[in-house]
């Protein structure tokens, strides 16, 4: 890692740090000294537009129905589900089972990590091709458009006989020093697996299918966790936490902390999304777009950030084994016709957002070319 020391008898101008392959480093530290916003993180008008003052009008659902005997009452929430999933593919769930205190300990645990020194940080930073690890607003990754953020990534495999992957991953990058930290998220990703079964279960009735089939298709996939901390920024109106995309994933389950800031695109408007101290965000993503053959939508999103305060969010992927054919089941589509996505896995998808593109509004679309083009590796 380089710097370069600032000129002398000048104003001192910020030190710009590099990396081996000349990338700028950006931490949360240096983001939040900066008087003036680094180049590197400007965003272009129309992704910065604000086109809406109101509030997302989403379904709350409450998902102790699912545990209850009463039919009507979840007819009634997977209607809900349909109706929001079919229109802009996000809702929120309540009475989800997830502790409040171990919600609270994921959140002491971002402060954990980032508030580590920069050089522990970089040692764990993310490799490329890859999405574990330690990310400083993507900037060993981009060069324009970055990110306000600093993330941290790791991956969660369903089915574990060890219960203890995620503890192993801390200690492997940390040693002893993070070893709560392992614990806290590896109880986490338990909780946020059982969540997303169950809401899996109500996906399912939603669209007509036995009520085990997402379930089952997801038991023997691998999740991905993701930890946000977006500090405050003050010019906070020309950048962006992340930029308007869709999850390349099948099903999201965020929790955000009150400062808000998560918008969902919707009838060409950007709208707000009230934090709910006792709800989960759910989106639904590309790949599960692709599973119900376009019926549900893969939600447009963005997160904003803003001049006072860090906002932090903790983010979970849903994803089924990564060689797992991605299809959508006979009875969601009834002939080959009317397929309006060719047959993927999500290692193909995942290594297009990794190698190839970088996630946005369109992953999608620019994926299918890609892969029918036999996934290219220059491309
Ligand atoms: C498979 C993934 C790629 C991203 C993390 C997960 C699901 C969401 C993707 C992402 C957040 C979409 C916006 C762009 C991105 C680069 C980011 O801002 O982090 C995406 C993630 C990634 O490629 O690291
Ligand atoms: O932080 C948020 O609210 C949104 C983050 C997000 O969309 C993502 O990480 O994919
Ligand atoms: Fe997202």
């Amino acid at each position: 890692m380089e710097s370069a020391t600032p000129t002398l008898g000048h104003a001192q101008p910020p030190k710009v740090l590099k990396d081996e392959n000349g990338a700028l480093i950006f931490d949360s530290t240096m983001m939040r000294n900066a008087s003036e916003i680094p180049k590197e993180f400007l965003w272009p008008s129309n992704d910065l537009i604000i086109t809406a003052d109101e509030e997302l009008n989403e379904p709350l659902v409450d998902l102790a129905v699912l545990k209850s005997e009463d039919h009507e009452a979840i007819a009634h929430a997977a209607q809900l589900v349909r109706e929001a999933c079919v229109k802009h593919g996000f809702f929120q769930v309540t009475n989800h089972g997830v502790d409040q205190e171990l919600i609270d300990a994921a959140y002491q645990e971002v402060d954990t990590i980032f508030g580590l020194p920069l050089e522990r940080k970089l040692a764990a930073r993310r490799q490329p091709g890859a999405v574990s690890g330690y990310s400083g607003a993507h900037a060993d990754r981009y060069s324009s458009k970055l990110p306000w953020k600093e993330c941290f990534s790791f991956k969660y495999a369903h089915i574990d006989p060890s219960h203890s992957q995620i503890l192993h991953y801390f200690i492997s990058l940390f040693g002893q020093d993070l070893r709560s930290s392992g614990i806290v998220y590896q109880k986490y990703c338990d909780a946020m697996k059982e969540l997303s079964f169950a809401i899996m279960e109500l996906l399912a009735i939603s669209l007509g299918l036995d009520r085990l089939y997402f379930k089952t298709f997801f038991e023997d996939g691998e999740s991905i966790m993701r930890c946000n901390s977006y500090p405050p920024c003050n010019n906070s109106s020309l950048t962006l936490g992340t930029g308007p995309h869709s999850d390349p994933t099948s099903l999201t389950v965020l929790h955000q902390d009150q400062v808000g800031g998560l918008e969902v695109y919707l009838d060409n408007k950007w709208f707000a999304v009230r934090p709910r101290l006792d709800a989960f965000v759910i989106n639904i993503g590309d790949t599960f777009m692709a599973l119900s053959n376009g019926k549900y939508k893969s939600c447009l999103h963005r997160a904003l950030v803003n001049r006072e305060v860090e906002r932090k969010s903790l983010v979970y992927f849903v994803n089924p084994k990564e060689d797992k054919t991605v299809k959508p089941t006979k009875k969601l589509c009834s002939s080959d016709e009317e397929r309006k996505y060719p047959d993927f896995t999500w290692s193909d998808l995942y290594e297009f957002t990794q190698k190839h593109y970088r996630a946005d509004v369109s992953t999608l679309q620019g994926f299918i070319p890609w892969f029918i083009a036999g996934k290219p590796s220059n491309y």
